[in-house]
């Protein structure tokens, strides 16, 4: 019998069950697939080191002229190798921090089979509590041709790089995979399904962030309503309602992902869903006693993100091992979608600030204006802040290479509600990024 058995071993599994287990907990991990999960293995970390030249070679874009003479070009087969080298070695090294933790780690696909039981082959497993840590799946376009649609994990193992890629959404991963496939050299299009890309992101930042992809060569097809997919003569014919057209190479359906709820017996003990994943309480507990869940799967309206995920996991160790009781209650939350520029946002955003005047006030501080910038020649981007009454930051926003940066140091300032006065006392390393903003605040 286990304390505690995890369905799953992405971040929202193992950063809980390994100070379980620390804590004396008997705590098992179930996995059918990579350990490490999605972020590991085929998210997070595959994208951002596809992303590492991108970065770079924006930024030295910026100073043609200003002692660069040229820009790089970027070596897909040879970024691809690099990419499989440092992801590749990384869900066994993720397996062995579950082991030596002395997690135990069980592979094979797990069923619920009771409220207390999780069945993976033959073998069946009774834990006092079961997490459910299931994660999401990509959500494909049902209509003709479906089949030669591709997903984020195919194209973050393309050997080549198609010469011309269609991506279907512009959410997160159609930015980010659009401004990747970009820089690479592809001809790139985006269909988007209204006229609003990065629905979450502040738009004003947003409407910048496609100019300047534009100005790269990006096409963005607005307020489309994709039908079908054939193949033609020269590759892939993408159809949609009023005579749209489009050919291509490669089409990467980017238009959401789901919880993955189905097949891992939920409905053997009656586990409520909705659309948005498991029904959970405050303390991520589902509807059935002793059976939990955490990070994506969860129905929840904060991000499905790595760090919220991770955040949850953690709760549940605190939880199960009796240092607290209380509900789970989330600080607040980054968010960034990693193109080239990033738009990185966090707290109350300006446009919910503009709502209610009376409340928040909020500034824009513009980069062209700041030497800082200027040393990079960047003068596209801009840092936007939200303050409340009594003049305390509650929110902040960037548009710029340097945004994450910028808000993950802000994200303290806003959590901990540091005055004025509070952050004049950090004497940060001058030149820097902190030092460019912190006055601001
Ligand atoms: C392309 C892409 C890029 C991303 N980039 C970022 C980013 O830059 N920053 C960020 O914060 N987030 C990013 N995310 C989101 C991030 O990856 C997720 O929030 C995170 O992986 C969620 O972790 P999880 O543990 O909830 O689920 P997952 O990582 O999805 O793990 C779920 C695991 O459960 C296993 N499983 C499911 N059912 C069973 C079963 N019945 N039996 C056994 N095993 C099972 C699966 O095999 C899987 O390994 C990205 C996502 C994608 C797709
Ligand atoms: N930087 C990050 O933190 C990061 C990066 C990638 C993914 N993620 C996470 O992964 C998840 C999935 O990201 P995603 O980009 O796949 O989903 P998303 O929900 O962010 O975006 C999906 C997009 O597809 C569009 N769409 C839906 N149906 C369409 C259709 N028929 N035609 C055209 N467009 C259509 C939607 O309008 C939306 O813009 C999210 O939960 C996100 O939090 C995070």
């Amino acid at each position: 019998m286990f304390d505690v058995l995890f369905i799953g071993s992405g971040q929202g599994a193992w950063n809980g069950a390994i100070p379980m287990s620390q804590a004396g907990l008997k705590v098992a991990v179930v996995e059918e697939g990579l350990f490490g999960g999605v972020c590991s293995n085929r998210g997070c970390n595959a994208k951002i080191t596809l992303d590492k030249p991108v970065e770079l070679v924006r930024n030295i874009e910026q100073l043609q002229g200003r002692g660069f003479d040229s820009v790089p070009q970027i070596n897909w087969p040879d970024l691809m190798a690099h990419k499989h080298e440092v992801i590749g070695r990384l869900a066994a090294s993720n397996e062995q921090k579950l082991v030596k933790a002395g997690v135990q780690v069980i592979k094979g696909h797990a069923t619920v089979t009771a409220a207390d039981t999780v069945t993976v082959g033959t073998t069946e497993y009774k834990a006092e509590k079961i997490v459910l840590a299931l994660g999401q799946l990509p959500h494909r376009l049902a209509i003709p041709g479906q089949a030669y649609l591709r997903d984020s994990t195919d194209f973050m193992a393309l050997p080549q790089l198609p010469q011309r890629v269609t991506i279907i959404g512009a959410g997160y991963v159609g930015m980010e995979f659009a401004a990747i496939a970009n820089a690479a050299g592809a001809e790139v299009n985006v269909v988007v399904q209204g006229h609003q890309p990065l629905r979450e992101f502040y738009q004003p930042y947003v409407e910048r962030l496609v100019v300047s992809l534009r100005e790269c060569g990006v096409r963005f097809f607005y307020d489309q309503r994709v039908e079908s997919v054939t193949k033609s003569t020269a590759g892939l014919l993408l159809q949609g309602a009023n005579q749209f057209a489009l050919e291509s190479d490669y089409i990467l359906d980017a238009t959401g992902r789901e919880p993955h709820v189905t097949g891992s017996g939920l409905e053997n003990i009656g586990i409520a869903t909705n659309k948005d994943g498991i029904v959970v309480d405050d303390h991520l507990q589902t509807n059935v006693a002793g059976v939990y869940a955490t990070g994506d799967v969860v129905a929840k309206t904060q991000p499905k993100i790595t760090p919220v995920a991770i955040f949850e996991s953690q709760y549940l160790a605190q939880l199960f091992t009796g240092q607290t009781t209380a509900p789970i209650n989330y600080p607040s939350i980054a968010t960034t979608v990693f193109t080239s520029p990033r738009i990185s946002q966090v707290g109350i955003s300006p446009t919910e600030a503009a709502k209610s005047l009376a409340q928040y006030t909020s500034e824009t501080f513009a980069y062209a204006e700041d030497w800082f910038r200027q040393v990079q020649n960047e003068t596209d981007g801009s840092l936007t802040l939200v303050f409340d009454q009594e003049n305390i930051l509650v929110g902040a926003v960037e548009y710029s290479h340097e945004a994450v940066d910028t808000i993950n140091g802000l994200l303290e300032i806003i959590e901990l509600r540091l005055t004025h006065e509070q952050v004049q006392r950090f004497i940060y390393t001058f030149p820097s990024l902190q030092h460019s903003y912190f006055r601001k605040v």
